[in-house]
């Protein structure tokens, strides 16, 4: 499948009224509660004949109903915990082995699952009474009365997008209760849930149901497998998995659970500047991680902040997530990749593509966060190559050369208008005022937006780049050198320094 990446109106950010997609998501999320429930927590311990949750990619059968998040009703916390989970479990395990004292595993299996039907039959609606049995353990189910008498209304699972329809409370495969939307993306939804085996928290990405978005999906889990194989005491700043599956015909991704992205960070800090040295710790953690991804032959090919992600309790620490458009350099199947404000001039030119596009938009990210703002906020391609031209010159030749998307920006070598019918003159702005901050943050930042890849810097280059190697207080002695030093020899001014 080529995944074509939904290019987002960036400008949009800072009009008054509008909010990002996922930050918007989140909100609906937390609608107001509404009306009684019926909604019960219990944890219970069921084995059916079928095969194991956790190793099974488990069967879903037609979709039928389910419900918005927007009109979930919940049970009031207090009420919730005079049925806790243990206390139902044991009262649960009790009732089976007086039922059947002598059984052995076998047989309790099937006894557990007929008990349990019995029992709780009432709280489940028709369809979930028949996918139940494809589960050989079940440890939660969201009982409220909007489900039972919706389900039998309303016998669809999807929206017209093909997106499953969440609802507050309601489990994913009889296991994760959903608390709240997290984000949405071209690929599906992501929620937070609480995983009722585990008793913890956790993020479950759930895919489209769409044949090709499902393809890309087991790319993606194959990606993180490999990663978390390689990085088995998480010490690398990647997205761990948990655990994947289908679910009602939505393949899900379960994951750690991590807290905002730069981009909600952003928001919330009214667009304001970061401060150079958060700026340099998210750059050294993301160039580590490129530096790992680049030694298993990994390009994430959607580097953006709404894909880094802070860690929960850990100051300034973050993590690089969504690998839905990821590949292995030797397993390249799209030719049209990344977020347009973060897109590689060779994407960009349809030349063939390395990890170097990760270090591009690593750039087009850190001038962002130290500006407030994107650094080419394009509304098409074309003015996209104009904003890049604007500061960096025009295409190299040799790079024109290979380009074999340059109709596109070019008539005989003149410049197309955009989608606006501007044309920006190359070199009419400098580098150094788009680029805040001192001469060693805009020289890094240039080496990772060289037009050619090979040109760029590599993560470990950039990792021993004067502006990560020292300390934000001796950037101040550089700015007495004499302006001639200053210009392109970061690293003769270390050895100054
Ligand atoms: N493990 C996680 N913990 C917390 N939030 C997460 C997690 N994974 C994803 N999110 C949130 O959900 C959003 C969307 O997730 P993700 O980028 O994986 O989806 P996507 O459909 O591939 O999006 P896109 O179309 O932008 O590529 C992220 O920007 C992030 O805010």
């Amino acid at each position: 499948m080529r995944r074509i990446k939904v290019d987002r109106l960036r400008t949009l950010r800072f009009s008054s009224n509008s909010r990002p997609r996922t930050t918007k998501n989140a909100s609906n999320s937390r609608s107001p509660k509404q009306g009684k429930t019926l909604m019960s927590k219990f944890h219970a311990v069921v084995m059916s004949q079928e095969k194991s949750f956790d190793n099974e990619m488990v069967r879903s059968k037609n979709s039928f109903a389910s419900y918005q998040l927007n009109h979930v009703t919940s049970r009031p916390l207090s009420k919730l915990r005079v049925s806790t989970p243990v206390k139902r479990t044991k009262f649960l395990q009790k009732f089976l082995l007086s039922k059947s004292p002598e059984a052995t595993e076998t047989n309790v299996k099937e006894y557990t699952l007929g008990k349990f039907i019995k029992q709780f039959k009432h709280e489940l609606t028709d369809y979930e009474l028949g996918e139940v049995f494809s589960y050989k353990f079940i440890y939660y189910w969201g009982v409220f009365e909007e489900k039972l008498a919706r389900a039998e209304i309303n016998k669809v699972f999807d929206d017209e997008k093909g997106n499953l329809i969440l609802y507050k409370r309601d489990h994913i495969a009889f296991r994760y209760e959903i608390i709240r939307l997290l984000g949405q993306g071209s690929f599906g939804q992501v929620c937070e849930c609480l995983d009722h085996k585990d008793n913890s928290k956790v993020a479950v990405k759930i895919i489209k149901n769409s044949k090709n978005l499902a393809s890309q999906a087991q790319v993606e889990i194959k990606i993180l497998k490999i990663l978390n194989e390689n990085d088995p005491n998480n010490e690398q700043s990647i997205l761990h998995i948990k655990d994947s599956f289908i679910f009602r015909n939505h393949i899900c991704i379960i994951t750690e659970l991590l807290g905002k992205n730069l981009y909600e960070l952003q928001i919330s800090k009214n667009f304001c500047s970061f401060p150079i040295s958060l700026i340099k710790k998210f750059a050294i953690q993301i160039l580590n991680a490129f530096k790992f991804l680049e030694s298993l032959k990994i390009i994430h090919c959607d580097i953006k902040p709404e894909n880094i992600l802070l860690m929960p309790n850990e100051r300034s620490k973050i993590k690089i997530a969504d690998f839905g458009s990821s590949c292995l350099l030797s397993e390249k199947i799209f030719t049209y990749i990344q977020s347009r404000f973060y897109r590689a001039p060779e994407v960009l030119l349809g030349i063939n593509y390395g990890c170097g596009i990760d270090m591009w938009s690593l750039g087009c990210v850190l001038v962002e966060l130290a500006n407030g703002k994107p650094l080419f906020p394009a509304d098409c391609e074309r003015e996209l190559l104009q904003l890049i031209m604007e500061v960096k010159g025009f295409v190299p030749p040799d790079m024109l050369l290979q380009s074999i998307r340059k109709n596109k920006f070019f008539n005989q070598g003149e410049i197309l208008p955009d989608k606006h019918g501007n044309i920006r003159k190359p070199l009419s702005v400098k580098f150094s005022e788009v680029v805040p901050g001192d001469y060693l943050f805009l020289d890094f930042v240039e080496r990772c937006l060289e037009w050619e890849p090979w040109k760029r810097m590599t993560p470990e280059e950039a990792l021993e780049h004067s502006w990560i190697k020292t300390h934000d207080t001796e950037n101040i002695l550089e700015k007495s050198l004499p302006s001639r030093l200053l210009r392109r020899k970061p690293f003769l001014i270390k050895k100054l320094v």
